[in-house]
């Protein structure tokens, strides 16, 4: 996993637009983000579905040969928006980009590759694309039905409850935290496994 501001340069997704401005670990638990990294380890993966109350999960091969229509998809996956449901993405095999806002509305992107396992946030505005190889092999875990529900950014998912609770819970009201959100703490993961 790598962290860093997009350089918002004109150019394919599927390039690094690396700023050479990093972001730390803890400025993306500060956004929310939780990273792990758990090579050829789906036992870690359990664990932590279990704890967060995963019900479901589904793997994804996002690549031409896979996906039918694969570059309308890409811009799919690209067009920026939210989840009412936390979620995460573990990454089996190849690598990918995922773009989320900080406190300034900036994008920073998110390396993953193999190995790495991303929780993210209901109601943060993100997007995503595969990187130049054009190919992610991904495990997506959904806390209910496996379905994948984007509500694209515009004025009606400002004023969402969960984009309103995510806001709430990124800018420190702690206790403003839906119970569903603080449900599956991360206490009891070991700090050598836990990057974020
Ligand atoms: C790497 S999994 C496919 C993309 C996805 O699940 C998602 O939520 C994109 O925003
Ligand atoms: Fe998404």
């Amino acid at each position: 996993m790598k962290a860093y501001y997009y350089d918002n340069a004109p150019g394919d997704q599927r390039q690094p637009h690396d700023s050479g401005r990093p972001l730390s670990p803890a400025a993306l638990s500060d956004l929310g983000i939780h990273h792990y990294h758990f090579p050829d380890d789906l036992a870690s993966v359990d664990r932590i579905a279990h704890e967060r109350h995963y019900k479901n999960r589904d793997q994804i091969e996002i690549s031409p040969s896979t996906l039918p229509d694969y570059e309308t998809k890409v811009k799919t996956f690209f067009d920026e928006h939210l989840h009412e449901d936390e979620e995460i993405r573990y990454v089996m095999a190849g690598g990918g980009y995922f773009d989320v806002r900080n406190e300034g509305d900036e994008w920073v992107r998110i390396r993953l590759e193999k190995g790495d396992l991303m929780i993210m946030p209901a109601g943060i505005y993100h997007r995503f694309t595969t990187d130049e190889q054009n190919y992610t092999k991904a495990m997506r875990l959904f806390k209910e039905d496996p379905k994948w529900t984007p509500l694209k950014r515009g004025t009606e998912t400002d004023s969402n409850e969960f984009r309103r609770d995510y806001l709430k819970m990124r800018d420190g009201e702690a206790d403003s935290m839906p119970e569903k959100q603080r449900d599956g703490a991360l206490g009891s993961i070991p700090d050598a496994q836990r990057m974020t």
